[in-house]
């Protein structure tokens, strides 16, 4: 069911739409790719004239999902007797084509490269032949599936470092694990022990699971898991947080040993280097899509 609602009525009437057994709605800008568009989610470079939380557009279409056609109808005919259906146009009810969704959702994930010979794979896809090291990974509930730039940006890092230095990795913290990605990385690049740690309970879940997946073993855990010193410290959190950790990720960085730091944007950089400079000199190793990658060996 397609409905034209004013931006007042997008959250009542999309409560009302699942009351009426919608199994899904959508906003979307009625006036999407006009002239008229509407900015309302403070995308880059837009004046923050809005800071109140808008529910919708100031002419939302709202597309509800119902189970079948006259389940629609029903629901159509019981939420125009509501109150929340002032000011509501119904566009029409027309049926959705049969899609395979699961097919269509695995098809928008590939085999990310991270080196020529360094894959990220998602397990229903085929190895590529160039991979010699491959990391099996689903996208799932934790952050970490090597499509986004900090991400792939650290584990270039690992893989190119791991030539020369893998072998002094006897320990690697993961401060932020996510999917556990980087510390499975780690791992297979040839650490030692590797703690993986994360504020979030489902991120700690996800990353023994991926770690269970990948072959490899990790400690995974919450943020005080993380004990002592490591020659690798790994944090791709964002600047803000990264910021305030400071004094917590260099403590844990053992004399001599490396801190990896991504989530970080080119404009941060100065912000980042300051905040750092009582304990390390934040070099920038890496940029990819108005991200950077900051490294430092602690003296
Ligand atoms: C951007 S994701 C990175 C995930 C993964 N390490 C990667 O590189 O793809 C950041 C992760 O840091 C975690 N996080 C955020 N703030 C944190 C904090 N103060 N301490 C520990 N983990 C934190 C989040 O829960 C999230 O899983």
């Amino acid at each position: 069911m397609l409905l034209l609602v004013p931006a007042t009525g997008v959250d009542l009437v999309s409560d009302a739409l699942l009351e009426l057994d919608a199994a899904a709605v959508t906003v979307e800008d009625a006036d999407a790719d006009t002239p008229d568009e509407q900015p309302i989610f403070g995308e880059p470079g837009m004046p923050q004239t809005q800071t109140e939380k808008v529910a919708g557009w100031q002419r939302s279409v709202l597309k509800a999902l119902f189970e079948d056609e006259a389940a629609a109808q029903a629901a159509c005919v019981g939420l125009l007797e509501l109150d929340e259906a002032q000011g509501v146009h119904v566009q029409g009810v027309r049926p959705v084509e049969e899609q395979d969704w699961v097919r269509l959702t695995q098809s928008q994930f590939s085999p990310v490269p991270i080196t020529p010979t360094f894959w990220i794979v998602p397990s229903w896809h085929e190895v590529p032949a160039q991979a010699r090291e491959v990391i099996r990974l689903d996208p799932g509930l934790a952050f970490g599936t090597g499509t986004h730039p900090t991400t792939r940006m650290c584990l270039r890092w690992i893989a190119n470092q791991s030539a020369s230095l893998s072998g002094s990795w006897d320990r690697v913290l993961d401060y932020g694990c996510g999917s556990g990605i980087l510390a499975i990385a780690a791992s297979k690049f040839g650490a030692g022990s590797v703690d993986a740690v994360d504020i979030d309970p489902a991120a700690v879940e996800s990353s023994a699971r991926n770690a269970d997946a990948n072959g490899v073993q990790l400690h995974c855990g919450l943020p005080e898991a993380a004990e002592g010193t490591y020659p690798l410290v790994l944090a791709n959190i964002l600047s803000a947080p990264l910021k305030l950790l400071a004094p917590l990720l260099c403590g844990h960085v053992t004399s001599g040993g490396h801190l990896v730091l991504a989530g970080i944007l080119e404009r941060q950089i100065e912000e980042l280097r300051t905040a750092y400079a009582p304990w390390v000199e934040l070099q920038v190793s890496d940029t990819q899509e108005g991200w950077v990658l900051l490294t430092a060996r602690r003296p």
